[in-house]
């Protein structure tokens, strides 16, 4: 649609998140007038009255013509719409005057919300379990019984089936199986069976004779605990993990002590190749790459190269396997010069051509992307994909919404939300726990929180101190409830228990993180389901997930936000004391007022707080510049509304400085510049949120 009259300015919403969509003069006559209201209130040292500040709003609602539109950041019209046609836009300033929240046009103007036409497609589907018992294979039989009395475990999974035998017999091996399949016991039980078995036994001042590597620390200690499971009946084999964050000193100790079965990070396992003197790798027979797409995705190739070269040079006969859920061009390079004539297993169910064999061990072209064209990934089959389309302003109390319908209004729930980055968690972390679980508590009761109304929140990221990692993970593992927050250093392996739902809440920068994200839950057949929040103008999103074979279904919105009446202290004060009450749109959209309204005083109840919104909104913008380029026709910084998503950080209004001759300026300054660098350096140069806006 064409841009209709005049433009809005992209960010600069009146105080009361006014339209300011009039054209020209009017436009600018009405902004004054609002702005004039607003500077009176503040020189007297308080904000609008509640009612005046929603009446500005309606005076420029009543002034704006139907048709709205977006400015960008290229100043380019990019979308239009219709307050009428929005689903949650339809303007009432007679019922928002009588409202008693300062909170205002959660709302309003907000792009419409597109029909998903979502293409539905067959998702690749894998037989997780099979008839077959670890007892038939040729096992020790203390390892069998370890099987079955410690882990609890009788029925291979079909990627053990299939990679057991021949990682036996010797053979190198890629292995690529959906999330959840069983693919570290599937590794783990032939390296112990080999080595329990070797003739001269194995003494612990050898040193390693298997080396695992894993992308980050939560998995190196998760995969240290199963194989210090399996090892239970051969103590003479020491297993060990080194890993970033953990004293150098001590591993070093223990490296001088020696471990046979050497579980790390590449960056660490370097470290140590590079200065320790105890290292060494003479009697190597395994080498395997757990998540390998992931560690060369983390930028570990550099490390790879290292610790391939160290171990080549003392040992070159040795088994090597590379396991993923998503396999990768560069898994398939590193495979090529890591792998000796490979078996390569990949448990897919569904053929892709018809002459390719079922499972089992099939050709490389079959695990991998062929001519080009977008890879399909198995996804559990009891795993239910959502995908709900959110407009900006709504998305915090959308989120939050979600958390209690799940969290507290139901049983037994455990959820991890993910987000771009590590500024964003400890945003949301510390938001919630400050505003969520004390009104639940206190508001719904008068009395303290109770242990039923109690939301427990954990956070998890690169930032934090290896210590509190370790006890977060461990916590939120043991946990039968609870909501995680966290970023992509938990997308990856991390087996924890009973998760019930995953949400994003950024969108991930590439399918085969999607895939591992929503593979935290639904895990070994048990049951799952998973949200990705998207805004409206990301809604191909789901075209591109579909290229995948990945099926999403749409959750609405409205029905996100209508637990909120399931709360009274969401209620706004227009109810009063009415008990009952059918729950209507217009009451949906009061307690989400009222919500928004709890994260925005708590934001702007000091300097401080704001700064802190203001730095997460910061970080927001420039996570969301980094989406590669295949994505950024979906997801480009210049299609961001940045009032829109300052209210997503409980912030009243965009950050200052956005005026028309403020961009202009800049962006003549700037405008050679391409983006990735325009907003690099914007938002690493300068300190002040406010300055961001100018990219
Ligand atoms: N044969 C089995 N029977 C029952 N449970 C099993 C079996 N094998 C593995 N499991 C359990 O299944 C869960 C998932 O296993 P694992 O973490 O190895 O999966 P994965 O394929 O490596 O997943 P991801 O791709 O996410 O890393 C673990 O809790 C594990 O203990």
């Amino acid at each position: 649609m064409a841009a209709a009259g005049g433009l809005r300015l992209h960010g600069a919403e009146s105080p009361a998140g006014g339209p300011g969509t009039l054209s020209g003069p009017r436009r600018a006559q009405a902004r004054r007038q609002a702005e004039a209201t607003k500077r009176k209130h503040q020189a007297s040292g308080e904000a609008p009255p509640a009612k005046r500040r929603n009446k500005a709003a309606f005076l420029l609602a009543k002034k704006a013509t139907a048709k709205e539109t977006q400015r960008t950041f290229k100043g380019k019209a990019q979308k239009t719409f219709s307050p009428r046609k929005s689903l949650v836009g339809v303007s009432d300033g007679t019922r928002e005057q009588k409202l008693c929240v300062r909170t205002s046009s959660l709302f309003k103007n907000n792009p419409e919300i597109p029909e998903l036409h979502r293409p539905v497609v067959k998702q690749v589907q894998e037989e997780v379990f099979t008839s077959e018992a670890f007892h038939e294979l040729d096992l020790h039989p203390h390892l069998i019984s370890t099987i079955n009395t410690v882990l609890n475990m009788t029925s291979m999974t079909s990627v053990q089936k299939q990679s057991i035998p021949a990682l036996l017999e010797g053979r190198d091996a890629l292995v690529r199986s959906q999330t959840g399949s069983g693919k570290t016991l599937a590794y783990c039980i032939p390296v112990v069976q080999t080595l329990q078995a070797m003739k001269s036994k194995i003494q612990r001042s050898d040193g390693p004779y298997a080396l695992v590597l894993v992308p980050t620390r939560e998995l190196a200690l998760q995969s240290f605990d199963t194989v210090q499971k399996l090892l239970k009946p051969f103590t003479w084999i020491v297993p060990g993990v080194l890993m970033g964050g953990e004293r150098r000193k001590s591993e070093k100790a223990r490296l001088r002590k020696g471990i046979n079965i050497l579980i790390s990070t590449p960056g660490r396992l370097v470290d140590h190749i590079k200065s320790t003197k105890n290292i060494h790798f003479r009697r190597i027979r395994w080498l395997i790459l757990d998540e390998a797409d992931r560690i060369l995705d983390l930028g570990f190739e550099k490390d790879i190269t290292v610790i391939l070269n160290a171990v080549n040079a003392e040992c070159q006969k040795r088994q090597n396997v590379l396991l993923s859920a998503t396999l990768t061009e560069g898994v398939t390079r590193l495979a090529d010069i890591s792998l000796l004539n490979p078996v390569r297993i990949s448990v897919l169910d569904e053929p892709r051509g018809q002459s390719e064999p079922q499972g089992g061990a099939v050709p490389e072209a079959s695990l991998l992307p062929a001519g080009g064209e977008p890879d399909s990934f198995a996804i559990p089959e009891s795993l239910h994909q959502h995908v709900a389309l959110v407009p900006s302003k709504l998305r915090l109390v959308s989120l939050a919404a979600f958390i209690l319908q799940k969290c507290k209004f139901e049983k037994d729930q455990k959820m991890i939300v993910f987000f771009s980055s590590c500024e964003l968690v400890e945003f949301h972390y510390h938001l919630f726990l400050q505003t969520l679980p004390s009104r639940l508590g206190a508001l719904a009761s008068g009395q303290p929180p109770s242990a039923s109304t109690r939301l427990k929140f954990l956070r998890l990221h690169g930032n934090m101190k290896q210590e509190e990692r370790t006890a977060v993970f461990q916590e939120f593992s043991h946990s039968k409830t609870g909501v995680l927050l966290c970023t992509d250093v938990a997308a990856r392996g991390l087996d924890l228990p009973q998760v019930t739902w995953i949400v994003q809440y950024n969108a991930p920068s590439s399918p085969a993180e999607y895939i591992h994200r929503i593979g935290r839950t639904a895990r070994i057949g048990c049951h799952g389901s998973s949200l990705l929040i998207l805004a409206p103008s990301e809604a191909e999103y789901v075209n591109s997930l579909a290229s995948h074979k990945i099926n999403v279904s749409e959750m609405k919105m409205e029905e996100i936000l209508s637990v909120l009446t399931r709360d009274d202290c969401f209620k706004g004060s227009r109810w009063g004391s009415q008990k009952s009450r059918a729950a209507g749109p217009q009451e949906i959209r009061e307690r989400a007022t009222v919500l928004q309204t709890v994260f925005e005083d708590y934001v702007h109840s000091s300097e401080s707080r704001v700064s802190w919104a203001k730095k997460a909104l910061q970080a927001f913008i420039r996570a969301y510049a980094t989406y590669p380029r295949e994505l950024k026709p979906i997801f480009h910084v210049r299609s961001l509304h940045l009032g829109h998503v300052a209210k997503s950080f409980g912030l009243r209004d965009a950050p200052q400085n956005l005026g028309v001759a403020a961009v202009k300026r800049r962006k003549a300054n700037l405008s050679r510049l391409p983006l990735q660098v325009y907003a690099f350096r914007s938002l690493h140069i300068c300190n002040e949120a406010e300055q961001i806006v100018s990219f």
